[in-house]
């Protein structure tokens, strides 16, 4: 069986310098490519991939994307930064290139995923919820991708069980005391040496308080998630948002 040929943008980032020694470690896939930055993204053709695994910056990562697009490359995408705007960019950009598949994982790890799909179906039972995420400060973004999309998923069960805004009696804070607001759920951002990625999310009723956290205690947690993307979506066109999709969660 041949193997499926992948490369990785930002190859010496962070999570980009674990994605390729996961790819070369993987008997099934081969790693054609490895890009930093100001290397020329034709490479990416000539050298033949399918697949594309992007891991760079929120300022690089549509260009990127639109390239690969273009040339009907499929790719699985961890960078952050995304909005309705860039998405709908990209989902003309994939409406050019049919059979073409991206996915865009805001989190690889299991357990972050878990910890949304968690979060989401608690929502509805609780009056309160707040989303604290945690990194390391080396991180471009704020509030991260994970926090953002967690917050989004919350809203959306609340909005679809007809919950209430939650209370919140606040009259005078300083700026930034009570987070950023994410669709109504507030979102609160840590920076500190020594953590990598680490999310709470804090539910409280009457007389009692659920916690949900999740820590990724190294880059090898992103992995799995890394490589089930590569192999799931180039059996996938269109955009893919959110890893769950390719997992059976039940
Ligand atoms: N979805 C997930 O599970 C995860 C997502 N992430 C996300 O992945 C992204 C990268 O994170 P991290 O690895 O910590 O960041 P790093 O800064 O460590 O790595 C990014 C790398 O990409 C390079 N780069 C930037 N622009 C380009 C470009 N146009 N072409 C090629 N290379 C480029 C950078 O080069 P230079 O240093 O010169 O700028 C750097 O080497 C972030 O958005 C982060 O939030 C991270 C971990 C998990
Ligand atoms: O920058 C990071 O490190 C991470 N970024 C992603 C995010 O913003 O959610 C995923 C994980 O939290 C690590």
């Amino acid at each position: 069986m041949s193997k499926l040929r992948v490369a990785v943008i930002g190859a010496k980032g962070r999570i980009g310098s674990e994605a390729v020694r996961a790819v070369s470690a993987a008997d099934d896939l081969e790693l054609v490519a490895a890009l930093g930055r100001g290397d020329r993204l034709e490479t990416l053709a000539e050298s033949g991939a399918q697949v594309v695994v992007e891991l760079t910056h929120p300022d690089s990562v549509m260009a990127n994307l639109e390239y690969c697009v273009g040339q009907g490359i499929h790719a699985v995408v961890g960078t952050t930064g995304w909005t309705d705007d860039r998405l709908a960019r990209l989902g003309t950009a994939l409406d050019a290139a049919p059979g073409t598949g991206v996915l865009i994982a805001p989190n690889f790890s299991i357990g972050a995923v878990l910890t949304m799909a968690f979060a989401q179906q608690a929502a509805r039972w609780f009056e309160s919820v707040e989303v604290v995420e945690l990194h390391h400060p080396n991180k471009a973004d704020a509030p991260s991708g994970t926090a953002t999309r967690t917050a989004q998923l919350i809203a959306a069960a609340r909005a679809a069980a007809g919950s209430p805004p939650q209370p919140d009696a606040t009259v005078t804070a300083l700026d930034g005391a009570r987070g950023a607001d994410v669709d109504g759920v507030p979102v609160h951002s840590v920076r500190l040496r020594g953590l990598l990625a680490h999310q709470e999310v804090l539910l409280g009723g009457e007389g009692e308080t659920l916690t949900i956290r999740h820590d990724s205690l190294h880059h090898s947690s992103f992995m799995p998630g890394v490589l089930l993307g590569v192999r799931r979506v180039v059996h996938t066109p269109g955009l893919t948002f959110g890893l769950e999709h390719f997992l059976d969660l039940g």
